[in-house]
């Protein structure tokens, strides 16, 4: 069935309206925090309430994107009738942020870069021991390489989700491609990239310098656990709502179907 947003209820398009906006206002930071060159990367978010998603047209300069040029998907990856037009296709990697979606629902935001010294980790397929007290806290231990998978079908996606599934990091490094990060929503998940790309390049200095020390795992844990709800102003801003990857978003998600 095809799915016309215009002819979708009133609050249904404001909520589409806000979530394009979002989502080009944040595809500012990857160029900002150089995570990107040229075209690459994209940021996609979740309508909230709605089985549906906003990512980045493919290949346009990160100078012309604007909320009227994001393109709304369903969550089988299916760009709706959205008011661009119809040659504007959404992100190549779109099926790998609507695999990720459809199986992980406490997902909000994904976002994907090339960030230098994070995808020079994925070239190696290593992954980034959590020698940082900032590994700790934002990733709650090591950051995992996820398995070489071709782009355009499921691949990424799946290896997405069955690498993260397995761990609290929000950052994936798919081999010989570069990061992805996941999270409550879209800021939170450019957050995870630029933090990401962060310990990416200090753990890589450190590594030139000797042999890093790792951080014993129950002071990760407890560094993950004051990071998620304590750290910031209070526990019932929106910063410190469950995170993807925390204890209190696994025990609220919902069973993976199609894995
Ligand atoms: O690595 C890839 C393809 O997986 C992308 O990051 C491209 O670099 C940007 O693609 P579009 O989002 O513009 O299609």
């Amino acid at each position: 069935m095809t799915i016309v947003l215009d002819q979708l209820a009133p609050e249904v398009q404001d909520a589409v309206a806000r979530t394009r906006q979002r989502v080009s206002d944040l595809h500012a930071e990857l160029p900002r925090n150089q995570l990107v060159v040229w075209t690459a990367g994209n940021v996609s978010e979740r309508v909230p309430g709605q089985d549906l998603f906003v990512i980045k047209p493919s290949g346009v300069s990160y100078d012309e994107l604007s909320p009227e040029l994001m393109v709304v998907c369903t969550l089988d990856g299916a760009k709706i009738v959205d008011g661009t037009a119809d040659s504007l296709t959404p992100s190549s990697d779109t099926a790998a942020h609507a695999y990720v979606y459809r199986h992980m629902p406490e997902v909000g935001g994904v976002v994907h870069t090339h960030s230098t010294y994070a995808t020079a980790w994925a070239a190696r397929g290593e992954e980034i021991p959590c020698v940082l007290t900032m590994m700790g806290d934002e990733f709650g231990g090591p950051i995992p390489v996820g398995p070489f998978a071709i782009i355009g079908d499921d691949s990424i996606g799946r290896g997405i989700v069955e690498t993260l599934r397995h761990s609290r990091s929000r950052a994936v490094l798919m081999q010989n491609h570069g990061p992805f990060t996941i999270g409550k929503d879209a800021k939170d998940a450019v957050k995870a990239a630029v933090m990401c790309e962060e310990v990416a390049r200090t753990v890589h200095v450190a590594t030139q310098l000797g042999d890093p020390i790792a951080i014993p795992a129950e002071i990760v844990d407890s560094l993950f656990d004051r990071y998620q709800n304590v750290y910031g102003q209070g526990a019932t801003s929106s910063d410190s709502a469950a995170q993807p990857g925390s204890a209190a978003s696994s025990a609220s998600a919902a069973s993976p179907q199609e894995a």
